[in-house]
Formats: C-alpha cells, structure tokens, sequence
C-alpha cells in the first residue's frame, strides 16, 4: 500500500483545498479542464519525460518532433478546444516549434494582417498546413528594433518586394521553429520604397518547400546550437536565416498598419504604427501568466521536500527537525509562495487588461495602449526575474538533492531563465517602464488625467507628504495602509527622478545617466500593481472554508517582503519610519507562523501531477529517499559496474602509482 508521507502535514491545512484549486485555476470550468487534460497526459506514456536530459541533441529534437505529431494527432482526434489544447501544450512540458506557430506566427497574423491577409493564412495555419515562426531579432540587433539591418524594397515593375540580408549582422538569429521546422516566418524588415525607407514592418515570408522542405532559392537556414543545460530549452531550434534577394508578392506584407499601393506609395492607415509591436504586447501578458506556473512548480517542489527533509534539533533520540520550521526556510521559501499565488493574481488581470485593449483597438479606441504596453512591459520583467531567481532560490532550499536532475529543479531553471531575455530584456523594459512613468510625471501639472496603474499619482501632493499610521504590527495587516506606503514610495521616486532629469538640458543623456534609478522606479511602480491587483482580488466574494484567510495572509507576506528587502526605498521617501519598518517585520514573522501549517496544503493546491513536476524531491507522496536510491541506480554509468574508458585511462595510472610504489 502506498504510505503518505505528508498526510500528518495535510491534516494540518486550515482551509479546503479543493476550493483553493479553484481559485488558483480561475474557475470550476478552467480547473475540470486542466485536471482532465493533466491526467490524460500524464497517463500517456508517449509523453514520458524523464529521459530528457540523457539524450543527445539529436534524438532530443526527433523526440521533440514525435511528441509534436502525437499531441496534434491526440488534440484532433479528441476534438480538443483551444482552451483544452492550450492545457495538453502546458502539461506535455516540452518546448517546441509549435509554441512559436501558435504563440506568435499565428497572433502575427491576426494582430497585423488584413481582413483579406487573414482569410488567407489564417486557414492555413490552423490545420498546420503551413508552420510559421516570428522572425524578428537578428545577429546584430535584438532590443533595439529599429535598428534591423534585413531590408523589403519594393519593385514596381514586378508588385514584389526583394527581401534581402545586406550584412552578416543582419542574419535573423534566434527564432525559435526556424532551424529546422518552420515552412514560412513573419519577418521583420525595414520597408523601403521608392528609394525611402518607412520603418520596420512584417512579412509573410515562405523559407522552406512544402514538397521535399528544402530552403527556397536564395535563403539559407540552420539551427544556431545547443544553449544552456541539458535537455532543456534543446528541444527548440532555434535558427539562423539570410536571404540573397527573395521575392515575395506584395501582398504580403502585413498591413494593417500600412499598406503599400500598386505604385510602391505607403499609406499608413488610422491605426498606431506601435501596432507592429502588437504581437509582442500579447506574448508578454502571456508569459506573465505563465510566470506563476513556473514559481509555483519550483514552489512546489521545495515546500514538499523542506516538510520532508530533517536536520538538526533531535531531543532525546526523537526525530529531528524539518528544516521547513526553520524560520531561515520560511523566511526564503514563504515569500516565493507568496509570489506564486501573486502572479497568479496579476496574470488574470493581465488577461482582462488585454482583452479590453482588444476590444478597444478593434472600436478605434488607441486611448489605453500606452499603458498596456508599460504593463505588459513592466509586469514581464517583474515577474519572470523574480521567478528565475526564486527557481534558483528552491534548488538552494533543497540542499544537495536540489543540484539533482532528478529534483526537477535544473531543468526547470534552464528552460525557465531566457524568459528574462526573450520578449524584451528585463532592463530594456523597465527603462519603457520609465519612459512612460517619466511622461505621465511631466503631465501631472498640465491637468492632463493619471489613469488606470498610474491613478495614484494623481495624488501626488498628498502622497509626497503622507506619514504612514502604523502603530502597532497588526496594523501592517490593513489593505489601505500598505496601498499607501506603496504608492508613496512609487511616487516619491518617480517625482524624484524625474526632477533629477529635468536639471539635465537634454532629455535623452539625462535618461542614459539616470538609468539605473530609472530602473528602480520602474520596479517600484511594477511592485505596487502586483499588490493594488491582489488587494483588489480579495476584495470579491471568494467562497470555500478558510480560502480568503489564507490568501490575505499571503497578500501580506508578499507585501510585507517586498517592504523589507526595499527598506531603503520606504525609508528614504519618508512615509515610514524605522520603527514601523521593524514592526512590519514583526508582522512578517508572525504571518509565517500563519502560512506554516498551511504550506504543503498551499501548493497541493496548484495540482500538478507528479508528472508534470517531473521530481523526486516534489513527489506528492512525499516518498523521497528509497525513491532518490531506486532513481541512481537507473543512470546508465551504473549498467556496468567498471566504467567504460577504465581499463584504457585510469587503470594504466593505478598500475604506475604501484610501480612507483614498489620502486
Ligand atoms: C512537444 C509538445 C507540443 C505540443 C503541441 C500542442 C499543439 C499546440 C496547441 C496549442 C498551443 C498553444 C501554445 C502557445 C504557447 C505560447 C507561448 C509563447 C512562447 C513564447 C516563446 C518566446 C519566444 C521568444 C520570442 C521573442 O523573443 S520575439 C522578439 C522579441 N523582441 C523584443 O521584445 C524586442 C524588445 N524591443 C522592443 O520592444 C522595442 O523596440 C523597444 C525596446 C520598445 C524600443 O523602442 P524605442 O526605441 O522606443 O523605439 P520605437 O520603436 O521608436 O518606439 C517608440 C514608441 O513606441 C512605444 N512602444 C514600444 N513598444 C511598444 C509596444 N510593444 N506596444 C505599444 N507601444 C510600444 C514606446 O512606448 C514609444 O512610445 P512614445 O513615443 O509614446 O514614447
Ligand atoms: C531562448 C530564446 C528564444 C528566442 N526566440 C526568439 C524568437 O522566436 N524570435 C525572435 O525574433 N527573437 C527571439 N529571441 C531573441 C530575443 O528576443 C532577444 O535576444 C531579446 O529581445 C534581447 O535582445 P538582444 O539579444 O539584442 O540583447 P541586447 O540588447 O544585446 O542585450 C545585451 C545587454 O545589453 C543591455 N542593454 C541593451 N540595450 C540597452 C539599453 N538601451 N539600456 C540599457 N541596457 C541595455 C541589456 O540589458 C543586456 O544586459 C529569443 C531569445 C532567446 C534567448
């Protein structure tokens, strides 16, 4: 019979579980769905995953290759939803070619083709007759876009454009599908017509034949190479693309934006050029959702193993202490669970924010889009940074076991940490963060309205005097007092900085020489949406014994942390003082107190499978040592009990040593 190592932690949860699964899916629906697509997956032994990080590149990526057919297969002969095959591309857990098909190719399309262009490829797409990747970052620039080299010249006399890499800086470098699978890319290149160049657009490009897929004449194409860890973010081909001169119809280029007339004239309709960035906009809300997937399997994991895990403290022969009640532990690990649940919150809303925006550009409304992309922006940075940094932290918080490939945690990082690179640099970000913090400061005196994140700096008089009331440390526990620390602090160092850029006569070197403050109001201002998001969040109605009770105290945790490891921030905007800054700790301590009994609960509550989180120290039933032992014996260095290259190396050394010896 299968012993539950944690039952005794389990019986201890203050709150029901099962309606805190609802809460982390979204809904009974959302949770139903993933559950059923979970087991299914897991129940699938061509989804096995385990062998990963033991296969060469190559047989990796044909594994990768098989694993794609099958689940496609599955998601047709299942009549999978969106919603469904969205799940079984999450719970599969391997990255592959059709995350940029479906992640960027496909939205591509839809954000910034035409009716007309989308009637065309969207069908197309949709079967998987064509794959697509997004072909934008090259050799020599990523960040800055504008600085693409890949030229589009249009040529009246044939309606086509030339697509053309000038320079080896040029060559597309990164997408991912492209090395060995995509059979077309959006493209980015800069338009020119006419002798003029109009900026960086998309087109739709073919690469490879859909009879024998070979390059198309004039492209070369490859994959760039292995990256970081062992199996991991492999699995992807990313590539490497230049193109000698390939025509194209002019109809392909993506325009909904601009449109290029039979004359090669550029027209550029009612809609913001920014919208050629759209498809990044969606990717990033999409990764801030995912960040809390990500926190919350490493989450997982650590707080399982740290209530399994003894050192220390054995009174009398009895047992020793789990290293999950040291308040060190609690101290590094309670606040990344916090974060999960964090994440989780701002990730729905992010959701709602874009579909509003969604919603608008389709009415014409362009109103919002500045901010939606400083929150996409600035929530994509937050959020994967710390959630790459918390995934090494619970490795840390395993000890040994968690450098263990079978503690899940490895591979897990690698394939997690390019997050904070891909769709933007994390920094790159932050300073569009500021940017836009920087501008709405110099509108607060032109009557100009602060709305949605930035409505608190509307306040900006009485935030720049407020003085924190906080007299004892259960006041720390009131939603209105850490707002207002919060958007104190945010605001301070917003009106800060931009009053140190204003004594610089040129705007530009004065955000180059400040841009490392400019970075930390960024953060700020990032920080407090998180918090405003998650206090709003537990305002509703949220049903189920203990549920609201348990969030609150992980809302305070979040804060409560953020609070202390940016002391200097809060102290030196003057809302609160040293000794509210202690009590706050105060509070944090005892809300761990709080979370303790409840961990192992908390994170039962994200159901993953043991499938899916793919560790032995994170297994459900808590069974982690004759586990850890049966799996060592597993590793193919232990099929034979003298290695492989002993007798020819190391045995001839032996024999010296014993040589010398006798000498
Ligand atoms: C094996 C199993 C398989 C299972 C299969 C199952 C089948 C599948 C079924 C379902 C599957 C579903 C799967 C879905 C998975 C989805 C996952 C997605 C995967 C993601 C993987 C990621 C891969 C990575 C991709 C990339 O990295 S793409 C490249 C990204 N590149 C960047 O992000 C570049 C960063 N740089 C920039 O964004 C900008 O250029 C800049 C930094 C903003 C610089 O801009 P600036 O210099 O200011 O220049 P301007 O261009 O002039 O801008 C000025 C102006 O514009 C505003 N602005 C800027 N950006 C935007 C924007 N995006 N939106 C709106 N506005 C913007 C800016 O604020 C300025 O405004 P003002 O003038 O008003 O100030
Ligand atoms: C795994 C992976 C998958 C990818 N997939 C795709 C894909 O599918 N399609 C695609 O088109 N691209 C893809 N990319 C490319 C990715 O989008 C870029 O690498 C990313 O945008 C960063 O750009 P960069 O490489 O030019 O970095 P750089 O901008 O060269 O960054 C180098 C350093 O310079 C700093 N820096 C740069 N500019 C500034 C500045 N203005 N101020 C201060 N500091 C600055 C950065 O912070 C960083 O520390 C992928 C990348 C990775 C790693």
């Amino acid at each position: 019979m299968e012993v539950d190592h944690l039952a005794d932690e389990r019986s201890k949860a203050q709150f029901d579980v099962e309606e805190m699964k609802i809460v982390w899916a979204g809904s009974r629906h959302a949770f139903q769905v993933s559950d059923r697509i979970a087991r299914l997956v897991a129940s699938d032994p061509a989804f096995q995953k385990d062998h990963r990080a033991r296969l060469g590149r190559k047989e990796l990526f044909k594994n990768t290759l098989r694993k794609a057919a099958y689940a496609w297969k599955r998601i047709n002969e299942l009549r999978l939803t969106e919603e469904e095959a969205s799940r079984l591309r999450f719970f599969v857990d391997e990255p592959a070619f059709t995350d940029l098909h479906w992640g960027m190719f496909v939205p591509a399309i839809k954000g910034q083709g035409t009716e007309e262009q989308q009637q065309k490829w969207l069908p197309l797409a949709h079967k998987m007759q064509i794959i697509g990747c997004y072909a934008q970052t090259e050799l020599g620039h990523g960040s800055n876009v504008q600085g693409l080299e890949t030229t589009a010249t249009f040529d009246p006399q044939t309606d086509e454009f030339i697509i053309h890499s000038p320079t080896l800086t040029s060559s597309k470098w990164w997408p991912g599908g492209l090395g060995k699978v995509a059979t077309h890319g959006v493209i980015y290149a800069r338009l020119l017509t006419n002798g003029q160049e109009h900026g960086v657009h998309g087109f739709i490009v073919q690469i490879r034949s859909l009879d024998d897929h070979l390059p198309l004449p004039g492209i070369t194409v490859g994959d760039i190479g292995i990256k970081f860890g062992s199996g991991a973010y492999n699995t992807m081909d990313n590539g490497v693309l230049r193109f000698d001169q390939v025509r194209i119809p002019r109809n392909q280029m993506l325009m909904r934006v601009s449109q290029v007339t039979r004359e090669g004239k550029v027209v550029q309709s009612d809609v913001p050029r920014q919208l050629v960035y759209g498809t990044m906009v969606f990717v990033r809300k999409t990764i801030v959702g995912d960040a809390s997937n990500a926190l919350s399997r490493a989450v997982c994991i650590a707080t399982r193993y740290s209530a399994v895990r003894r050192q220390f403290g054995s009174q009398k022969g009895g047992l020793e202490t789990q290293v999950i009640d040291y308040k060190t532990q609690q101290n590094r690990l309670f606040p990344l669970l916090a974060s999960a649940y964090a994440f989780r919150v701002v990730g729905e809303w992010m959701e709602w924010l874009y579909t509003d925006v969604t919603q608008r550009l389709k009415a014409n409304d362009f109103s919002t889009l500045p901010e939606v992309h400083a929150c996409t922006a600035g929530l994509k940075s937050l959020t994967t940074s710390a959630t790459a940094d918390g995934i090494e932290e619970c490795r840390k918080l395993c000890g040994g076991h968690g450098y263990l490939h079978s503690s899940g945690l490895p591979e897990l990082f690698a394939v997690y940490v390019p997050a904070c690179t891909y769709e933007g640099d994390n920094i790159v970000l932050l300073l569009q963060v500021a940017r836009f913090l920087m501008k709405t400061v110099s509108q607060l005196g032109s009557g100009k309205k602060a709305v949605g994140t930035t409505a608190y700096m509307g306040r900006v008089e009485q935030l720049m005097q407020c003085r924190c009331d906080v007299q004892n440390a259960e006041d720390w526990l009131k939603p209105s007092i850490v707002m207002e620390a919060f958007e104190a602090r945010a605001t301070r160092m917003s009106v800060a900085c931009a009053r140190n850029l204003s004594k610089f006569g040129n705007q530009e070197e004065g955000f180059l020489e400040l841009s490392a403050d400019l970075v930390e109001v960024a953060v700020a201002h990032c920080q407090l949406i998180v918090v405003s998001k998650f206090i709003e969040k537990l305002q509703q109605d949220i049903p189920g014994k203990g549920v609201k009770n348990q969030l609150e105290n992980l809302c305070s945790v979040y804060a409560l942390n953020i609070l202390h490891k940016h002391l200097g921030d809060f102290l030196s905007t003057g809302c609160i003082t040293p000794m509210q800054a202690s009590l706050a700790n105060d509070q944090l301590r005892s809300l761990y107190s709080q979370v303790r009994p409840n961990a192992v609960a908390l994170v039962d509550a994200f159901n993953y499978t043991d499938h899916f989180l793919s560790s032995i120290l994170g297994r459900y039933d808590g069974n982690v040592y004759p586990k850890l032992y049966e799996d060592a014996w597993k590793d193919p260095l232990n099929d034979s009990i003298v290695p492989d290259g002993f007798h020819e190396y190391v045995q001839p050394i032996l024999k010296q040593q014993l040589r010398n010896a006798k000498l």
